[in-house]
């Protein structure tokens, strides 16, 4: 008898930091996904191997995460960005689920060019982009600085680090918006898996 049981699915978090404030995020992101039931793989582009290139491309999700330097994302992960032209080509990663996550030093400091950089860039890649899926935070008189999405942010995630503070100052409310963020992916790819164990049952092609 074929078994139906889908597989658990596989999430990618493919990141750069120049000095950890973002590689906090990306461990929070891997957290939200592993125990939403992922397989997740924690890739620092700046040192991304072989066996990390292949787990890219067996991947269910890739959530890709840079601070916004200069007003966008990061000249490290650009590098990798064009790093993966040959896959554009191929559409090697069409259909995978992708999000995105950023950090900067400035409450706003033009991190929604980054997240839209990294949508644009799923979009070429023909991946199917995943939203943050929270509610806006800390915008009403009851509200804090320690709502998930404090910083009000819709395509990804978003977070601030003071810049003369350690990896230890990432705020705790962007952590945990990280690991929503993580697990919201986690739950997605899980849904895309088992549609197409049914779809393989339902259709002749
Ligand atoms: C070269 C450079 C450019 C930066 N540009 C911005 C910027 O455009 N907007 C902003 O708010 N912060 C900016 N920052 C601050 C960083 O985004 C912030 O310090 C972030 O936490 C760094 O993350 P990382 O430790 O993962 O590299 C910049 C920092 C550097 C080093």
């Amino acid at each position: 008898m074929t078994d139906l049981t889908p597989s658990r699915p596989s999430v990618a978090v493919a990141y750069f930091s120049g000095y950890g404030h973002t590689a906090v995020l990306a461990e929070a992101v891997q957290r939200g996904a592993a125990d939403a039931g992922a397989h997740v793989a924690l890739i620092n582009v700046a040192t991304i191997t072989d066996e990390q290139w292949r787990q890219l491309d067996d991947a269910d999700a890739i959530i890709f995460g840079s601070p916004t330097y200069m007003g966008g994302a990061s000249a490290g992960f650009h590098t990798f960005a064009e790093a993966t032209s040959q896959r554009f080509r191929e559409g090697r990663w069409a259909d995978k689920a992708a999000a995105g996550f950023t950090n900067s030093g400035s409450k706003s400091g033009d991190k929604s060019n980054t997240l839209a950089f990294f949508a644009a860039f799923a979009a070429q890649h023909r991946m199917l982009w995943v939203n943050l899926g929270l509610a806006p935070g800390w915008n009403s008189t009851t509200a804090t600085e320690n709502d998930l999405n404090r910083l009000g942010y819709w395509t990804g995630a978003g977070a601030q680090t003071m810049v003369d503070g350690g990896t230890d100052a990432v705020h705790d409310a962007d952590i945990n918006t990280a690991e929503h963020l993580g697990a919201r992916v986690a739950r997605q790819a899980a849904l895309v898996v088992a549609g197409r164990v049914a779809l393989s049952t339902t259709f002749v092609a």
